[in-house]
């Protein structure tokens, strides 16, 4: 089920006497309903936010559900950011996919429908998930736009690999492996690269799995500033094989001091500055296609932490990303 999102969701602090000098993201974006023929005038600038409600994925893999929730609570987390985006560059809410009955498989197509209608329209597109599950959606989507004879690469912020098999159900855990064999069914490469493995949170079955698959990754404790220029060789020898990228932030790769709101919470993940810094690299790449935020859970949050967390890293990427 799809529904544009209502006037008034969009909610924040108000500097009424500031005028335009005032301005904050709930004053400025605009509402884009993907249900109507006629799309609204796209500037080359535009960025559309899209939401994934679902968390059947998550339930399916004996996870902690809530993440039906964390668009909602991204967008409020976003609202009261102050406006720093030039004239030319709008930036539109598309609204919410929802997963009805329990039917995963449904909910995700209808994802990678909107996904497909965003990025045909050439929107910078980003979506608010949902669990993991959220990333195989994303994908079919991106799959349909994608131009014939491109090279897509895949770079996922996770402690996990997310490459458990689907042979008996697909849930939150297995969206890399669906589209692994997606990809090499229609004859493509599958590129992969993981940032922010942690070695106890995935068994020698997962390790072998991205083995035999040719995953990339970076266990956790590399993930350290101090560590940039290796971690920016990896990342520039990646990008340099592929022509186009999508992003996946698994919110549970942030050590749970800063992310405490996600059904897997990682004592020992990483820092969000070297996510922050990596992020820029890959936007200055300008081979960014498309970006999702996953794996927030509400429920399980303090003090809306895990939401500011990803919102202010969305922050950020719509900033550089409408510039490049
Ligand atoms: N989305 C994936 N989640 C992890 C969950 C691990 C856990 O609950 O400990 C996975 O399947 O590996
Ligand atoms: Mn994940
Ligand atoms: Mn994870």
């Amino acid at each position: 089920m799809y529904k544009p999102t209502a006037t008034g969701t969009w909610r924040g602090r108000v500097d009424a006497h500031d005028g335009e000098e005032g301005k904050r993201w709930h004053q400025g974006i605009k509402l884009l309903n993907l249900t109507e023929e006629t799309e609204p005038a796209i500037t080359s600038q535009s960025i559309a936010l899209l939401g994934f409600c679902c968390d059947e994925g998550v339930r399916r893999n004996q996870g902690r559900e809530g993440a039906v929730e964390g668009p909602a609570a991204l967008r409020q987390a976003m609202g009261s950011f102050a406006w720093h985006l030039e004239d030319a560059v709008d930036l539109f809410d598309a609204g919410d996919v929802y997963c009805t009955n329990q039917n995963l498989e449904e909910a995700q197509k209808q994802l990678g429908k909107k996904v497909n209608t965003l990025l045909s329209n050439t929107y910078k597109t980003i979506v608010l998930g949902g669990g993991h599950e959220t990333a195989y959606g994303h994908f079919l989507g991106i799959k349909q736009a994608l131009p014939e004879g491109q090279q897509l690469g895949i770079i996922n912020f996770d402690a996990h690999f997310d490459l458990r098999s689907y042979e008996k159900q697909s849930s939150s855990g297995t969206p890399f492996l669906q589209i692994a064999d997606e990809l090499i069914a229609d004859g493509k490469d599958f590129n992969y690269l993981c940032l922010g493995i942690q070695q106890s949170g995935n068994t020698q079955k997962l390790f072998n799995t991205a083995e035999s698959y040719g995953a990339n990754y970076v266990f956790a404790p590399a993930m350290q500033v101090y560590n940039y220029e290796q971690l920016r060789e990896k990342l520039q020898q990646f990008t340099e094989l592929v022509d186009v990228l999508y992003v996946s932030i698994d919110m549970d790769v942030f050590a749970a001091a800063y992310a405490p709101g996600v059904s897997a919470p990682a004592a020992l993940g990483i820092h969000p500055e070297i996510v922050l810094i990596l992020l820029q690299e890959i936007i200055a790449s300008g081979k960014l296609l498309s970006l999702d935020v996953v794996e927030l859970n509400p429920q399980l949050d303090i003090d809306n932490r895990t939401a500011k967390l990803g919102a202010s890293l969305l922050y950020h990427v719509v900033q550089q990303w409408s510039q490049v």
